[in-house]
């Protein structure tokens, strides 16, 4: 009968353990090394230590010798070797794009025995694991997807107008085309004021578009139109870590978006009180904090910004702060509404009829003399905007090649019998802003833009043209 001695037993159990374990380390490496399309090993600064031949072939390496003692990263430009080695934590699966083909890998650190990490090995699994195909498919229609989002959102960011898309040929309408023309030689602020619907974004766009920072972003966004909680994100950004949730990565600010462009800020008298304090602060020192970093970002981005509500009257409400007022108020160019250029509805008519042919590949519309007198007759409360839509609805609901009075009495509102003036007549202040402004600019552009000269053309005192100027916000040219 064999003796039984426990102790021996036990110790020759614990032999032969470990030598399992260790044979169980060797084979699976070896058997890793032999399936994978790749392996690698590094030390703890991430310098390679040791690639196989398939993955040396796979990287284009000369041999498999040649990377020894570099920098992974040099090898492998998206290598997140060096995080697992700084980490000590495994990267189990992960796609890595090697130039454009995605690789499949996972990635380990190596420790001493005292738990130290004394390096990584990696492995490529590429597509030999049959499983992950579907998973790599996805991962490619993504990659599209995200490829096509981020062109569509570029082309979005080119100005989609030109000055010449600024349609008319009034005073009023050309003096708006010099001075955009002017500001797009300048690299000041813009403020744009005018009703709903006048231009103002596209005349931004235009601006943009004519100026030096043409080739770099225009972003815009409406201040009106983001929730109150949400705008110091979206003019900031956030940094990552700073929220849960969907922004946990952190989010680039509006500010750094237009980085070497223009912010376009439409709305900007919505625009809550704290929020213009860090919008001043951020285009005086043209640097931001983002939200939860402790950093600063230096910006160069031009402001554009636009209102249809009179600033200077939230100002002295305490609405709107003065220094951002003064800030922005810089060159001001004054939008006409509608109803005061009605000589160029009929050429704002033909371009929108011509843009809505070219889009919905039919024959271009044009407009009878009485179906002009009908427009005329119309207040146009949504301007340019207004005008558009209503050509969208006569072309879609008319047959007719020329669009007459009939085709637009169901679609214009009824004007209210008495109520009030004649829709088509401007107000009197209205009529005689305009007036100044067209003449206090001629006058200025025939003495060559000395205010002295242009004073003595009007027989006007010069400190009464001064005033003139300041009053139309015209001083500044
Ligand atoms: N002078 C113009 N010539 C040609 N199209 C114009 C003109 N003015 C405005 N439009 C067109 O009218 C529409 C409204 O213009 P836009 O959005 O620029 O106005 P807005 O003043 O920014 O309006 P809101 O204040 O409501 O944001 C756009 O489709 C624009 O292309």
């Amino acid at each position: 009968m064999p003796s039984h001695d426990p102790t021996k037993a036990s110790e020759e159990f614990f032999q032969d353990a470990s030598a399992i374990h260790r044979r169980a380390m060797q084979s699976l490496f070896d058997r890793l090394d032999r399936l994978c399309e790749g392996a690698i090993a590094v030390d703890r600064h991430a310098r390679v230590v040791w690639v196989n031949e398939k993955y040396a072939t796979l990287l284009g390496l000369p041999s498999a010798e040649a990377p020894v003692g570099r920098d992974v990263e040099e090898i492998i430009p998206n290598s997140l070797m060096r995080q697992v080695v700084q980490t000590g934590q495994p990267i189990l699966l992960d796609i890595m794009e090697f130039g454009s083909q995605p690789l499949v890998v996972t990635r380990m650190p190596l420790e001493d025995e005292a738990g130290r990490v004394i390096g990584a090995v990696g492995f490529v699994l590429y597509d030999r694991i049959h499983a992950l195909k579907p998973m790599v498919a996805k991962f490619m229609q993504l990659q599209n997807e995200l490829a096509e989002a981020r062109r569509r959102l570029a082309a979005e960011r080119r100005p989609r107008y030109s000055l010449a898309d600024y349609i008319g040929n009034s005073p009023a309408v050309l003096e708006v085309k010099r001075l955009a023309r002017r500001a797009a030689q300048q690299d000041a602020t813009v403020l744009l004021t005018g009703e709903t619907g006048t231009g103002k974004e596209l005349l931004a766009q235009a601006i943009h578009g004519s100026s030096l920072r043409k080739d770099k972003p225009f972003v815009a966004v409406n201040v009106a139109a983001v929730p109150e909680a949400l705008l110091e994100a979206e003019f900031f950004g956030t940094a990552p870590g700073a929220y849960t949730g969907a922004d946990r990565k952190g989010r680039d600010g509006k500010l750094k978006v237009a980085d070497g462009g223009t912010l376009f800020l439409d709305e900007i008298g919505d625009m809550p009180l704290d929020v213009q304090a860090k919008l001043l602060r951020a285009l005086q020192e043209q640097e931001i904090e983002p939200l939860g970093a402790n950093k600063v970002i230096r910006i160069d981005v031009r402001i554009i910004a636009a209102t249809h509500v009179d600033l200077e009257r939230l100002v002295e409400q305490g609405r709107f702060r003065p220094d951002l007022y003064y800030r922005l108020d810089v060159l001001r160019i004054e939008l006409p509404p509608l109803r005061l250029i009605k000589p160029d509805l009929e050429a704002l008519c033909e371009t929108f009829l011509d843009q809505i042919a070219a889009r919905t590949g039919t024959a271009v519309r044009s407009i009878s003399p009485g179906g002009l007198v009908a427009l005329s007759g119309h207040h146009w409360p949504g301007n340019m905007r207004e005008l558009r839509n209503t050509m969208e609805r006569a072309a879609a609901l008319s047959d007719n090649q020329l669009l007459t009075e009939e085709d637009f009495r169901g679609i214009l509102p009824k004007q209210a019998d008495g109520a009030a003036p004649p829709a088509s007549l401007p107000s009197y202040d209205e009529a005689l802003a305009l007036f100044e402004r067209t003449t206090l600019s001629t006058a200025l552009a025939a003495a060559g833009g000395k205010a002295a000269e242009a004073a003595k053309l009007l027989g006007m005192s010069r400190a009464n043209f001064y005033k003139k100027l300041a009053k139309l916000g015209l001083s500044q040219y």
